[in-house]
């Protein structure tokens, strides 16, 4: 028997299911006008005639999953598109795609279809150029319209809040625009680790492996958190690889280059190398001025440019902060009524946001910013506190030394008895030595900038 005539026999059974299951109308309104495009290695393609019915179909993974039973011998996923939400280019291509069952993989199917974890509001469009990302946009643009190609893997660093995910997210967006059937997936190293450990803990490594091992784009956000457990590395290792191999794109964010990431191991960091490692800093105040230009479109008051020129004075080094920023304004300007945004609204909007912010460092101590730093680097407590001297420990032990004048503003003998009973000249030449460093020193100010953000 031929394949095509094994697709249609499984089609065949899921509308004769369906049939048996549900009413004479539902089964015409939402089952009759679905499509099978085809079946690839484990997951069907169905095109719905509007998007409105996904909802139902979502609900139907019994019919697909007994179907599969039945026909191919294992339990199939299933990917659903609308004809209403793809351009006549996007329907071309799908209804093109040969409808071939690749019925000899012996794999573990997934019971349920993969997200892909992809924001559709971060596209490349609404992404504002300037000289402090011009370079990694291109790489991004590069990487999207030639996947596993012209940059593998993409190595994106920089400080917090600078687009570094919203630019993953444009990649995949745009790939999946491009070829709505690729496997894409988005995930953070955190939920990639959590992803690992629960598929040890259930015994489903099979699953695991189908899910990344056989993407076409893997987008690995903020690697810095990864989990230094060996075997999460391992298998972070040997999903990297597999990827590799068979030309898949990676694309990985961190808050610093690759080279200290202690968290990795060297054979690992090594391979992002391979491909182009390049950086985002802060936004210029014309990129600023973009930016909430183009987010002060959205929201129904009026912004004159004074009041946005004053706002991107306000924030400078994080585009999150600048976001909130806006959104703050826009909250105050909105509960008094006012439709046309002052430069005094604005700066009272911000007073209050900065009073906000000296509330939450209100329950800060010496202890956490101690654990945050030490966390931050990969170091214990007690070598944070203890008397060993190594770059490694003398640079961290500077840094949370700073924090804990720049924040809480603890005297200099007060900070030397809680980092283990240092001289108070000891502090203090911390303290200069990172104080300078934040001036010239990029990666300083990004290690700073992440850490400030954990409280
Ligand atoms: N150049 C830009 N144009 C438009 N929006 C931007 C730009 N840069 C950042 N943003 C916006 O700023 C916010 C923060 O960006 P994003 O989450 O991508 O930062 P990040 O670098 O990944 O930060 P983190 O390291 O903290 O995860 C998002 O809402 C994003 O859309």
């Amino acid at each position: 028997m031929s394949l095509l005539t094994e697709n249609q026999k499984f089609w065949d059974r899921v509308t004769e299911l369906a049939h048996q299951n549900i009413g004479q109308q539902a089964f015409e309104f939402f089952i009759e006008p679905a499509q099978l495009l085809s079946i690839e290695k484990d997951v069907v393609n169905i095109l719905l005639d509007s998007g409105m019915k996904k909802d139902y179909w979502r609900k139907q993974s019994d019919l697909i999953t007994t179907a599969g039973f039945e026909i191919f011998g294992r339990p199939l996923t299933y990917s659903l598109y609308a004809k209403d939400e793809l351009s006549s280019n996007e329907l071309n291509k799908l209804t093109s795609i040969d409808n071939v069952a690749e019925t000899t993989s012996s794999e573990t199917i997934a019971t349920a279809p993969i997200a892909n974890g992809l924001n559709e509001k971060y596209i490349f469009e609404n992404f504002v150029q300037g000289p402090g990302n011009r370079w990694t946009l291109a790489a991004a643009v590069a990487v999207a319209d030639k996947p596993g190609d012209t940059y593998n893997p993409l190595f994106i660093y920089g400080g917090a809040g600078l687009g570094k995910t919203h630019l993953m997210h444009a990649i995949g967006n745009e790939i999946l625009k491009d070829n709505p059937t690729a496997k894409v997936k988005y995930v953070s190293s955190e939920n990639f680790v959590n992803d690992y450990v629960n598929a040890t803990r259930k015994n489903q490594m099979e699953n695991f492996e189908n899910t990344y091992r056989n993407l076409d784009l893997l987008l690995l956000d903020d690697v810095q958190f990864f989990s230094d457990k060996e075997g999460t590395k391992t298998e972070f290792f040997n999903t990297f690889n597999a990827l590799y191999d068979k030309g898949a794109q990676i694309v990985l964010t961190s808050d610093r280059i690759p080279q200290e990431l202690n968290n990795l191991e060297e054979r690992l960091v090594s391979r992002f190398s391979w491909g182009l490692t390049t950086d985002i800093t802060a936004p210029d105040y014309e990129t600023r001025m973009a930016i909430l230009l183009i987010k002060s479109e959205s929201s129904r008051l009026e912004f004159p440019s004074e009041t946005l020129s004053y706002i991107a004075g306000q924030i400078d080094s994080n585009v999150r902060e600048l976001e909130g920023a806006l959104n703050r304004v826009e909250f105050v300007a909105k509960a008094n009524g006012i439709t046309v945004v002052d430069i005094e609204t604005a700066s009272q909007a911000l007073r209050s946001l900065k009073n906000a912010t000296q509330q939450s460092l209100s329950n800060l101590t010496i202890k956490k910013i101690q654990d945050e730093v030490a966390n931050y680097y990969h170091i214990s407590f007690s070598d944070l506190v203890g008397p060993k001297r190594p770059k490694e420990i003398a640079f961290p032990r500077q840094i949370a030394m700073y924090l804990v004048r720049e924040l809480l503003g603890t005297s200099l003998p007060a900070i030397g008895t809680a980092f283990g009973g240092r001289d108070h000249t000891t502090v203090m030449y911390a303290y200069r030595q990172i104080s300078d460093k934040m001036k010239t020193d990029i990666e300083v100010q990004k290690d700073i900038d992440s850490i400030k953000r954990k409280f």
